[in-house]
């Protein structure tokens, strides 16, 4: 029986603080009943398309705790770039830094690109994942705010009004994030999934 459905906590798989605490702020502002708990399972990240790595990821953290569980990939994919650094852009960050990944734009005509967060979702061992995406479009631009979380200096969602993503209040940008767009999927799913499930007794 998946776990939402006897709206026990989920179980957020992520070693990121920053991570969870956009989730728990996202979940606190909605009106949807999801409630998680976090774990950290080192799981292997592999190559492939952003799909593959957040399935991969979840299947193992699933078959690891032996119990459902959501884990979250995000991607920032470089128009220019055919997509990458896509879901490679931990590596790209921590090697190149915020000034690295503008000047691998040196050159091209296009600085687009687009924030994409795949949460997956395995209601438990041996289950296939399954997969929820928010994508927020914008442009890398030379660093301006608060460090403290990845690349949100250099991201400026087209939405957002001129400020990069570090530079707005976390409130705003909960409100536009390729994070609460993936969050809102999947909190309907598991919604529906409850409501079947309740219907169905
Ligand atoms: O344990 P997990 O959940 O895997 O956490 P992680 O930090 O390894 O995260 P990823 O594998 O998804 O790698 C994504 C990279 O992008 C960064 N990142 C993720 N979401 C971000 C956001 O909303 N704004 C800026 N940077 C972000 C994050 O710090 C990583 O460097
Ligand atoms: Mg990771």
């Amino acid at each position: 029986m998946p776990a939402s459905s006897s709206k026990a906590p989920l179980v957020f798989v992520t070693g990121n603080k920053n991570k969870l605490k956009e989730v728990q702020q996202i979940l606190a502002s909605g009106t949807g009943e999801l409630q998680i708990t976090n774990q950290d399972v080192d799981a292997p990240e592999i190559q492939g398309n952003t799909q593959e790595v957040a399935i991969a990821k979840c299947r193992y953290a699933a078959d690891k705790l032996g119990t459902a569980c959501l884990t979250e990939d995000t991607a920032l994919c470089f128009e220019a770039l055919g997509g990458l650094p896509g879901p490679y852009i931990k590596d790209f960050l921590k090697t190149l830094g915020h000034e690295g990944l503008n000047t691998l734009l040196v050159g091209f005509s296009t600085t687009k690109a687009t924030a994409l967060c795949t949460f997956a979702y395995s209601s438990g061992p041996g289950q296939e994942p399954m997969i929820f995406e928010g994508r927020t479009e914008g442009q890398i631009v030379p660093a301006r705010g608060p460090t403290h979380f990845g690349w949100d200096p250099i991201f400026q969602p087209d939405e957002g009004h001129g400020q990069t993503y570090a530079e707005m209040d976390g409130a705003e940008k909960n409100k536009i994030s390729h994070r609460y767009r993936a969050l809102e999927k999947l909190s309907a799913y598991l919604a529906e999934e409850t409501k079947g499930e309740a219907e169905s007794r």
